[in-house]
């Protein structure tokens, strides 16, 4: 089921949350709502679910209008961050739940509805905990559960607000890799709302990055990533350093203030200085894992720069050019981004 976003305007009193949103989500794509709190991520969400009435604008669904038809009409299933399984009911009464409320005309019968629950429970690999109850699951389970309940009425469209948001970052991360592979089984066109830029650029095929009620940028990963439409986008998907005037870069470049953008690991720490270096003193190591972030003080203007390295390639240059707090070393970007200034 593809989905189909135009003109879409919503305001909440004087807030502009949706500001002229048009998003193209191809059947059986898995798609990521990326932006920063307040950008209008579940709003837009939820007026793709029918939760929400847009002030204008239309919602397609399948290359038909659905802007006004009812939440049970356009058939999504949703799980949010907090998902209120019923608690007074088994994990497998809990999935059931959307085919026995069913109108009879409709119900399946309870063989069908035993053959498809326990099949669901495989597919989230929780089949073993089917007589518990949900207050005897961990938090990641749960949400699995939640997974497996709104996919049970097989729904046209999936619809997730943060659904990981409130479990610790190892589960996070499990769960993450555990979405891909269900929706690569499943093929259900689903639509995620995150803050996390990690979280967005593994589990996406696509990443529509939201700001201020606005789309600053739709594409995969990499390809935000390598080529971000903006400074927003830039900066929102990983540390940057910012540098104000000019870099040395070849000629033609145009006079005046120019802002340029270098991410950590694209900086080259050298002994000698080169054309365009700037010489620089470190002033703090911090190691966290595989990676090192080093800090340099710029010798020209007293600004920071971060630098990220591999953790044996600090230690390397540690040990053979005595790479440690108050040492004198060579800057130089292998790789910076500029954006056209506006006039
Ligand atoms: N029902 C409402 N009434 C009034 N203002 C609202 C309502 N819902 C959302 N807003 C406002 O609209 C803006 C966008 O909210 P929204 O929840 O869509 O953003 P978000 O990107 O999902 O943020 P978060 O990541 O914090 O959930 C915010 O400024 C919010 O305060």
């Amino acid at each position: 089921m593809s989905i189909e976003v135009r003109h879409l305007h919503k305001r909440f009193g004087a807030t502009v949350v949706c500001d002229d949103l048009n998003l193209d989500i191809p059947s059986g794509e898995l798609v990521a709502l990326l932006g920063p709190s307040g950008s209008g991520k579940t709003t837009l969400l939820r007026i793709i679910a029918g939760l929400e009435q847009p002030d204008s604008g239309a919602v397609l669904f399948h290359g038909e209008e659905a802007t006004h038809t009812s939440v049970r009409e356009r058939n999504v299933g949703f799980v949010f961050q907090h998902y209120a399984l019923f608690n007074h009911m088994t994990i497998f009464e809990n999935v059931a739940f959307g085919l026995r409320v069913r109108p009879r005309a409709t119900r399946p019968s309870e063989r069908e509805i035993r053959a498809k629950v326990s099949e669901l429970l495989r597919l989230v690999q929780l089949d073993w905990i089917a007589d518990r109850y949900p207050h005897q699951l961990s938090g990641g389970q749960r949400q699995r559960i939640a997974l497996a309940r709104a996919l049970a009425v097989e729904p046209r469209v999936l619809l997730l607000d943060e659904p990981f948001g409130a479990l610790d970052a190892k589960v996070r991360k499990d769960l993450r890799r555990w979405l891909r592979r269900l929706h690569d089984e499943m093929h259900v066109t689903t639509v995620f709302v995150t803050h996390d830029q990690e979280e967005a650029m593994e589990v996406a095929d696509r990443i529509v990055l939201m700001n201020h009620g606005r789309i600053e940028q739709v594409g995969a990963p990499d390809e935000v990533y390598d080529h971000p439409a903006t400074p927003f986008v830039l900066q929102f998907l990983g540390d940057v350093n910012v540098f104000h005037g000019r870099l040395s870069h070849g000629p033609g470049s145009p006079a005046g203030e120019e802002v340029s953008y270098v991410r950590p690991h694209e900086i080259e720490v050298l002994a000698q200085p080169v054309p365009g270096s700037w010489a620089a003193v470190l002033s703090q190591v911090l190691t966290v894992g595989p990676r090192t972030r080093v800090e340099f003080r710029r010798q020209d203007d007293g600004s920071y720069v971060d630098v990220e390295l591999p953790r044996e390639e600090y230690l390397r240059l540690r040990e053979h050019q005595g790479l440690r707090p108050g040492a004198t070393v060579h800057l130089r970007p292998r790789r910076a981004t500029r954006f056209a200034q506006a006039a």
